[in-house]
Order: C-alpha cells, then sequence, then structure tokens
C-alpha cells in the first residue's frame, strides 16, 4: 500500500516503505572549528550611551518595548542572571541581545535547571524562541566529547540553516562542533558523525540514525522547532516520533518543543511526546500581537490578483516581501510572468533541488533578491530582517489538495505567515534586532465568496480587523501602506 506523507509545501506524496532508501547525497560533512573563550563578555552599549550613535534612535524604541510590562520582549532579567556560561553570554552579546525577551526570562531557568525537565512553550512569532532552545542546546553539551549530544529538528531546509547560524554564532566562542541532518548534505558514505549538535530535518535525520551514520546514545537534547507542525500527524508526525523512539530506551533525554501555535489537535499528543513538561501557553487572544498590520484587498478574480500583485511592486520593493501561493505551479507561474515584464523576482518552494533552494534563499537574505514568492515551505520560522511586507496571494488552507479538499483556512499557517514580518509592540525595531521589535503589513487577497468566508474566518479566529484597502485607489493603498510601515 502507498502511504501519503505531506511535504514541505503542504502537498501529500506518496512515501518510501520504512527502511528504503532516500535520495543521493553530495556534499562534505562540515563541523564547525570555533575559537576558545578568552575575555569577559561585555554586554553590548546600552541605548542611552551614544557610542553607538547610527541606531541610537532604534535602540531606544527597543529599550522601550523591553520595559513595557506588557510586551513579550518585557524582561526583568539580565542575561547574567540566567546561569549561562561565560562563552554564550560573549557570544549573546556579539549578537546584539542586551536583555532576555520574555519567553527566555521565563523558559532559560526552567530549561537548565537540574535535572533536565521536558519543555512545552510557546510564544509568539519573532519574539526569541530559537535563542532560547539553542542556548539550551550550548549548555547541555560536554564539548570534549565528540559524539552527537543534541539534535534539533525544524519543518524546512531553510529554518534547519537558520536554527544552525544562530547555533554557530551563539556558540562561536565555544568549541562547539555541529552538523547537519538535511538533504543531499552528507555523502552516501559519511561515516560517523562526531560533531555535537545536530540540526535538520526529520527524514533525512531518521534515515543517518538507520544507516548508522548518526549515533543517539548520547543525545541529551531533543529539540523540535516548530513544533505542533513537527507533530502533527496529518504531516511529520511520525518521521519525528520515529526520531525520538530511535533514541535509546534508557535515554533520559530532554526533550523540548516550541512554537508560535499550538493547536487543540496536537496538545495532547505534544504532552505524550514530551511527558511531564513545564508549560509556558500563550491564551488564545494573545496569539497574534496587537500591533500587527493586517490588510486585504478585494479583487476581481485570479487574473486580477495578478495584476494588483504587478501594480504593488513598488511597495514590495520598499523592504523585501514574502509573497505566499498555495502551488508551486502558481509560484512559478506568476514569477516568470513578473520576470518576463520586467520585474526582479524569486521563485521557492519544495520541487526545486536543494543547492538551487539553498542559493535562493541565501540571494534572499542577502537583499540580492527582493521579492520572493513561495508556498508553505518557508511559512514558518524564517527571520529576515528586511521583509516587512507578506502578501498572502492565495490565502492557507487546511488541506491543499483537491483530493482532500478541505476549505477551511489554516489559521495556524496564516499565523506563522504573517510572522514572517511581525510587529512586536507600537514602535519599530532596528536593523541589529530584526524581527524582534521590528515593523511590518500583511495583505490578503480575496476574489471570490470562498475566499471572502475564509478571510472572515481568520479574523473571527484571531479576534483581529482585517482592513480593506481599495483596489483601484493606487495612490490611498501607498498611503495606507507606507503609514504602516512607520
Ligand atoms: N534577547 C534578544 N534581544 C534582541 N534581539 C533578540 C533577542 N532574542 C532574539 N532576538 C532576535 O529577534 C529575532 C527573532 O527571534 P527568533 O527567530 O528566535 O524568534 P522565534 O520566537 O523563534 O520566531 P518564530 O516563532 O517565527 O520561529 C531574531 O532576529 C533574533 O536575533
Amino acid at each position: 500500500m502507498t502511504t501519503l506523507q505531506k511535504d514541505e509545501d503542504g502537498f501529500f506524496n506518496p512515501v518510501p516503505a520504512r527502511g528504503s532508501s532516500p535520495s543521493k547525497p553530495e556534499e562534505k560533512p562540515k563541523h564547525e572549528e570555533t575559537p576558545k573563550a578568552e575575555e569577559a563578555p561585555a554586554r553590548p552599549a546600552s541605548p542611552e550611551n551614544d557610542l553607538v550613535k547610527s541606531s541610537f534612535e532604534v535602540s531606544v524604541t527597543l529599550a522601550d518595548q523591553q520595559a513595557d510590562p506588557n510586551s513579550p520582549l518585557f524582561s526583568v532579567k539580565t542575561f547574567e542572571e540566567l546561569g549561562l556560561s561565560e562563552e554564550l553570554l560573549k557570544g549573546i552579546y556579539d549578537m546584539g541581545f542586551s536583555k532576555p525577551s520574555k519567553i527566555q526570562e521565563r523558559a532559560l531557568p526552567l530549561l537548565l535547571s537540574n535535572p533536565p525537565t521536558n519543555m512545552i512553550g510557546q510564544s509568539q512569532s519573532g519574539t526569541g524562541k530559537t535563542a532560547a532552545f539553542v542556548l539550551t542546546m550550548l549548555s547541555r553539551i560536554d564539548f570534549d566529547l565528540h559524539k552527537p549530544q543534541a539534535i534539533c529538528l525544524a519543518p524546512s531546509r531553510e529554518l534547519a540553516r537558520q536554527i544552525m547560524s544562530v547555533v554557530c554564532t551563539m556558540g562561536k566562542y565555544t568549541a562547539v562542533q555541529t552538523e547537519y541532518a538535511i538533504k543531499d548534505h552528507l555523502p552516501r558514505d559519511a561515516s560517523n558523525i562526531t560533531a555535537q549538535i545536530i540540526v535538520g530535518n526529520p527524514g533525512t535525520t531518521i534515515d543517518l540514525i538507520r544507516r548508522r551514520v548518526l549515533d543517539t546514545t548520547h543525545i541529551k537534547v531533543f529539540v523540535l522547532d516548530e513544533a505542533d507542525n513537527m507533530l502533527d500527524q496529518d504531516g511529520l508526525g511520525d518521521q519525528t516520533l520515529r526520531v525520538k523512539n530511535s533514541l535509546a530506551r534508557n535515554n533520559k533525554s530532554q526533550i523540548v518543543l516550541f512554537s508560535a501555535t499550538f493547536p487543540e489537535h496536537v496538545r495532547s499528543f505534544a504532552s505524550k511526546f514530551a511527558p511531564n513538561a513545564n508549560k509556558i501557553e500563550l491564551q488564545k487572544e494573545e496569539l497574534s500581537v496587537e500591533s500587527i498590520r493586517q490588510f486585504y484587498m478585494d479583487c476581481k478574480d485570479e487574473e486580477h490578483k495578478y495584476d494588483i500583485l504587478v501594480q504593488l511592486y513598488q511597495l514590495l520593493t520598499i523592504g523585501q516581501s514574502i509573497i505566499f501561493c498555495q502551488h508551486r505551479h502558481t509560484a512559478d507561474r506568476i514569477s516568470a510572468r513578473m520576470t518576463a515584464e520586467g520585474h526582479k523576482v524569486a521563485s521557492l518552494h519544495g520541487a526545486k533541488d536543494a543547492s538551487e533552494r539553498d542559493a535562493i534563499i541565501d540571494r534572499f537574505r542577502e537583499g540580492k533578491e527582493k521579492v520572493l514568492i513561495t508556498t508553505n515551505v518557508i511559512a514558518r520560522g524564517i527571520d529576515i530582517m528586511q521583509v516587512n511586507m507578506v502578501v498572502n496571494y492565495d490565502l492557507p488552507l487546511m488541506n491543499e489538495r483537491d483530493k482532500f479538499a478541505d476549505e477551511r483556512p489554516d489559521i495556524e499557517t496564516y499565523i506563522h505567515r504573517i510572522g514572517e514580518c511581525i510587529i512586536i509592540g507600537e514602535k519599530g525595531g532596528s536593523r541589529r534586532t530584526g524581527r524582534f521589535g521590528r515593523k511590518g503589513v500583511s495583505i490578503n487577497f480575496v476574489h471570490d465568496k470562498r475566499t471572502w468566508m475564509q478571510m472572515e474566518q481568520i479574523e473571527k479566529a484571531l479576534g483581529r480587523k482585517i482592513i480593506r484597502i481599495e483596489t483601484h485607489d493606487l495612490d490611498e493603498m501607498e498611503e495606507n501602506m507606507k503609514k504602516a510601515l512607520k
């Protein structure tokens, strides 16, 4: 019998039977060599310190947000009080973090306490969950032991690569060694992984374990980023469970689950997956932040959606934008059409091969491309500083294949998509601090009764107004956008 597995874009594909071999690999393993710590960590200059003149204004803004007890960026603590090593403090301060966010302040003492306790942590997009679990992995490993000790799984290649860059930056004053478990990275005949932190996707990780390239005997921390997505039984849940089951039976790994969303149907599974976990949960009304600017445009039909997107091009390129489509072919089609008409856009989805995907996201991260047309493949966790606009060219649906047609909007995916340009708090952030306090705008395209009703359901679920922008008045549209981005 053929089993169907939901892939990164949300499509269902036949999956090979358990134990069958995956596709061919290419590159050599890479172990990151990192320098040892030498000096005491220096905290970044305070906002009041005019040594950092160029970021004076924005830093003050960040401090304001972190001083607001209602903001998810608020904290009463310093990183020093959280029990981190000197080397890690140096890494954090090098990244320009001066204070922990609320989730970091609340989660880190629980994550780092002994004996290790499991954690299910929820906090809005862009509030610093990655740093919390990366610091946990870096704090728990024994740098003298050259064996895998922490595994972090994420739903997409792009997110795994982003997490790895945080591990390497935060851990740069430690001797940590890292390895990817992503498709086409390790050669087929790779020998035992000796790196301590492994970041990857569940399918490749399970394959490496099965081929005995990845030994899980010494795993102390097992992290799932975007955990609700990773545990979803209609998606990656099965593979993730297989990775967990591969941990030695007597293994007492600390299981750490993080996400901005934990829908009802995965909550009980999450509790079983991470038994006796400390839990940090958001109330329903806290799911999306108050100040996020959400708009919609009432288009006449599919063709009109395209016309409007083209008309928006100037606005899309003020910063950077991500355009989400339901299907890969839509992403390719509109990107080809816009390119032919002289616009500079790129498209990214799960049907492209690994090296192409890496090149596309890297170019986008470097700002070489300003508009990225994509599918749900990068709907979660992507943190690119300049992205200040997200367009839902197609609204996310619970199920994106006709065969399984389900017309309900996918609220969680919507929250994650718009979170990629999310605004936390009223005031803007700085280049240095990225999404952490940054401004952004999301625009939904609706074009018939069905899509309009789907958007209404999203509005109701989030309890936030989605504001109409007239499609015929470009000036007003521009005015609205610029106001929202200010
Ligand atoms: N304490 C801090 N001070 C300043 N900036 C921070 C701090 N913690 C995290 N950031 C920055 O905030 C941005 C968002 O953080 P991160 O990606 O960890 O959020 P997240 O909660 O994991 O988001 P998502 O739910 O989308 O995965 C990043 O650019 C990160 O470098």
